[in-house]
């Protein structure tokens, strides 16, 4: 049947970092006929083209920002002083794709050779370099790294031109002893993270940028080469409502467009590509989740799944500020260096998640990202944002704290409620810490001499452990990566099997960053991309697949 029909085989709900990439991927296939539904508009703002730090910043921060946001927010946040925290998450094809900061990390090996080894089969990092491999279109590939993509639908560049004040975080990194890393290469000055070795510090790549400058979201470069397929359909404004059923199979789905309620049927699948939040949330809503939650709602239960919401998982980071003694060039980038690497406390808290897990993470659990711009704290005074600046910002990687999404009742309309937990284990305060006092030890260095004006975050005055502690706990915010709420497994509280299909439903599979067992050692769009690839890959070579046999 044709896509502008009443039915089709593939319904994709989401057009994000995965979702684009599935739907576009499976209507490669002429033969396949494929709806891709996405609650946002049409990415035509000139703005969300735009790659300059301050059209990226103003994404988030203009007035029309909340028409291209879903507007999320935590609960207050016991760790953060019972803060409330935006979770900024895009509306628009594209989804976070087409707002995020443009960096594109990979990840470290081990991140996907720990899926695996938890038993996840197929996500090993040897598993998963090909999908990656797949998607990238690397401007300059690196001489010495492993395995670039070249001809992928992503654009990956070198940054061309980084700041004077990157170039001495850079420089600071090596003054510390941080290395370049293996494979390194010329156009990253000597930092490949995305190669052999992680661990180092130099520019980021310039993530998604086109020759021309223009952002390469999902939208832009795996929707847009083919919106005349006459087997893909795209629908905006579509926010799906619910999940059709008949019995455990999902056989339609539900979405209300310009206010107008709709149906359409699955013949083959319904791949759920919404997102950590609304993922989740939509699962919930359309009777697959745990089961007390749903009937609080009232809401049918068609398959009791404990794991649904569970898992949240994010990347906090603290700022560290100073001022700048005179003016510098505007950043290409919002954050254009960064360092990964591995802390103490990190260490003796390793195999933190319990001593039964095979096999202890072995990737770096600080990442930096520093940016030729002030980003101060809310509560900073006026006279603090005068003038230039530059700061750095630990993030933590692997945070302990685990957080969960629910419903707030059973209207879609609603945000889901989400409680992220931010530092709810000290762990992760005292990898925070050290981070601020490596920024520190960074800002000291004579590559920021005659640079480096005062402190102005955390400022001289806070300089005891007890002191930093408080500064982070009033102080962290996100990085905007939440993740694995739809986690991966075969345990009771896993929610999709290694396939994505989701346990105990029929003709249902899951792809984005919910289906993260843990998170990856870096920013997750790239991540996201490989798994809405690798996705499409298990679709398309399996056929319309059977209940997996698992019990909730
Ligand atoms: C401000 C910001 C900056 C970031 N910076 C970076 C960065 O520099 N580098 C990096 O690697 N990562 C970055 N990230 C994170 C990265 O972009 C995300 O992890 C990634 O895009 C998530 O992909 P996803 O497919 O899981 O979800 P999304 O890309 O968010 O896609 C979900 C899509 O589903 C749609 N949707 C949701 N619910 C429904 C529904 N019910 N019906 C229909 N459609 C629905 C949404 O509108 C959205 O389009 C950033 C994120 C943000 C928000």
């Amino acid at each position: 049947m044709s896509p502008g029909g009443r039915s089709a085989d593939y319904v994709v709900v989401g057009a994000g970092s995965s979702g684009a990439v599935v739907a576009s991927r499976l209507s490669a296939d002429p033969s396949r006929t494929v709806v891709l539904l996405e609650a946002g508009d049409q990415d035509t703002r000139p703005e969300l083209r735009r790659t300059d730090a301050a059209s990226v910043i103003g994404l988030l921060t203009s007035d029309w920002s909340p028409r291209i946001d879903w507007g999320y927010a935590t609960e207050a946040e016991p760790g953060l002083d019972g803060r409330v925290v935006p979770v900024a998450r895009g509306k628009v094809l594209g989804g976070s794709s087409s707002v995020n900061a443009l960096m594109w990390v990979r990840g470290h090996r081990d991140d996907y050779d720990r899926w695996s080894r938890e038993g996840n089969t197929g996500w090993s990092f040897d598993e998963v370099l090909p999908y990656f491999r797949r998607a990238e279109n690397y401007a300059q590939a690196p001489t010495g790294s492993v395995d670039r993509g070249t001809r992928g639908p992503v654009r990956v560049r070198d940054l061309d031109d980084p700041s004077p004040v990157a170039r001495s975080f850079v420089a600071a990194t090596r003054e510390l002893g941080f290395g370049a890393g293996a494979g390194a290469s010329s156009g990253t000055e000597g930092f490949d993270y995305n190669g052999a070795q992680q661990e180092g510090g130099g520019f980021f790549y310039q993530t998604t940028r086109t020759p021309d400058n223009e952002r390469s979201s999902t939208a832009s470069a795996y929707l847009a080469p083919v919106a005349d397929r006459p087997n893909l359909r795209v629908e905006v404004r579509a926010q799906v409502t619910r999940l059709l059923f008949t019995g455990v199979r999902v056989t339609g789905v539900e979405y209300v467009q310009d206010g107008v309620r709709h149906t359409v049927g699955v013949e083959q699948e319904a791949i759920v590509s919404a997102g950590a939040f609304e993922s989740p949330k939509l699962l919930m809503l359309s009777g697959v989740g745990p089961a007390a939650h749903l009937r609080e709602h009232g809401l049918p239960v068609v398959r009791d799944l404990p794991g649904v919401g569970e898992n949240l998982q994010d990347h906090p980071f603290v700022p560290l500020c100073h001022q700048a003694l005179h003016e510098h060039p505007a950043g290409a980038l919002l954050s254009e260096a960064g360092m990964f690497t591995h802390t103490a406390a990190g260490a003796a808290a390793a195999g933190f998640t319990g001593a039964a897990e095979p096999g202890r993470p072995t990737s770096p659990d600080l990442q930096f990202t520093f940016g030729p711009i002030k980003f101060l704290p809310p509560t900073a005074s006026a006279e603090l944002w005068e003038g230039p600046g530059f700061t750095f910002a630990p993030i933590l990687l692997h945070p302990a704290s685990r957080g969960s999404v629910r419903l707030r009742g059973a209207d879609p309309a609603d945000t889901a409620v989400v409680r992220a937990n931010y530092l709810q284990r000290q762990v992760d305060v005292e990898v925070l810490a050290e981070g601020l006092t490596l920024a520190r030890e960074l800002a000291a260095r004579t590559a920021f001499d005659g640079i480096r004006g005062p402190e102005l975050a955390p400022g001289k005055a806070v300089t005891g452990r007890k002191e930093l502690r408080a500064f982070i706990r009033a102080n962290t915010s996100t990085l905007w990566h939440p993740v694995g709420t739809c986690r991966m497994g075969d345990d009771p509280m896993a929610v999709v099997d290694a396939e994505l299909r989701v346990h105990g439903i029929d003709g249902l599979r899951i792809a984005d960053a919910s289906i993260m067992p843990h998170i990856v050692s870096g920013n997750t769009n790239a991540a996201c991309v490989m798994i809405g690839e690798k996705a499409a890959d298990l679709i398309a070579h399996t056929p319309s697949p059977p209940t997996t046999g698992r019990t909730s």
